[in-house]
């Protein structure tokens, strides 16, 4: 099994609204990203609109030909666009409107019954769930009582652990996925992964299914070019 790159433009929002028009276009990117070999485009539209706006969350709906993934706080405006425009998935992260970044996971347990009936309301819309998790063992059985599809391994720890420490960096991450697995859930991953970290992570966590990544993506484009750039990507993801 070949984990997924989904590419996150919310950089390519952050420039283009540097100035106000539309260069960069979040969509051209989104479409060349994608024949590029992304294998799926995900966007983090915020409450303050600092990248992705709402406009672009509908005007790159019928251009996102591979998976959709809209990630957010499920304040109710978030709740109700993402059912207007039914992406492949939905992942649920726990940031507070002024955080600079997304920068933890969810206490599942103590929001269980919020968390179960968001998930609910998603997956009757035939919208697949993510839950944004630290690396946790023990918070994965909550997470799995939300009735949520998968889980999103949130990176960070991981990014920054890395260079020092790969084995010490990986290993609450890796009992976190094999407990993911033991309960049935599917495991997504993000924040943070870049070209220098990805292999490990990757070839470290079993069943790993997909993972979001824009920061260090777009920022290596810089340099590399987009389509050279997601290339050295699936690499790092294959499996020879
Ligand atoms: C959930 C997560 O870790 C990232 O996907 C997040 O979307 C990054 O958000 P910014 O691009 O606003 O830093
Ligand atoms: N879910 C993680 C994501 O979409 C991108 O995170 P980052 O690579 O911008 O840190």
């Amino acid at each position: 099994m070949t984990t997924k790159l989904s590419v996150n433009i919310n950089k390519i929002a952050t420039l283009r609204n540097a100035r106000g028009g539309d260069v960069p276009s979040v969509t051209q990117i989104a479409i060349d990203a994608q024949k590029f070999g992304a294998q799926g485009i995900t966007i983090h539209p915020r409450p303050d609109e600092r990248h992705i706006t709402r406009k672009d969350v509908y005007d790159l709906k019928p251009l996102v030909t591979t998976e959709f993934n809209i990630e957010g706080n499920p304040y109710p405006d978030f709740i109700k666009m993402v059912l207007e425009v039914k992406p492949e998935q939905v992942t649920l992260v726990p940031d507070a409107e002024d955080a600079i970044t997304s920068n933890a996971g969810w206490d599942c347990k103590t929001h269980l019954d919020k968390l179960t009936d968001i998930v609910s309301t998603f997956k009757n819309a035939g919208i697949r769930t993510s839950i944004f998790l630290d690396p946790n063992p023990e918070m994965v059985e909550w997470a799995a009582k939300t009735g949520t599809d998968r889980i999103e391994l949130y990176t960070e720890a991981f990014a920054k652990e890395y260079p020092n420490d790969p084995e010490a960096a990986i290993k609450d991450y890796y009992e976190t996925a094999v407990k993911a697995t033991e309960f049935g859930l599917g495991i997504n991953a993000g924040h943070d992964l870049s070209l220098e970290n990805l292999k490990y992570f990757s070839d470290n966590i079993p069943n790993l299914l997909e993972v979001s990544i824009g920061h260090a993506l777009i920022s290596e484009a810089l340099y590399m070019g987009l389509e050279n750039t997601i290339q050295a990507y699936l690499k790092r993801l294959a499996k020879w």
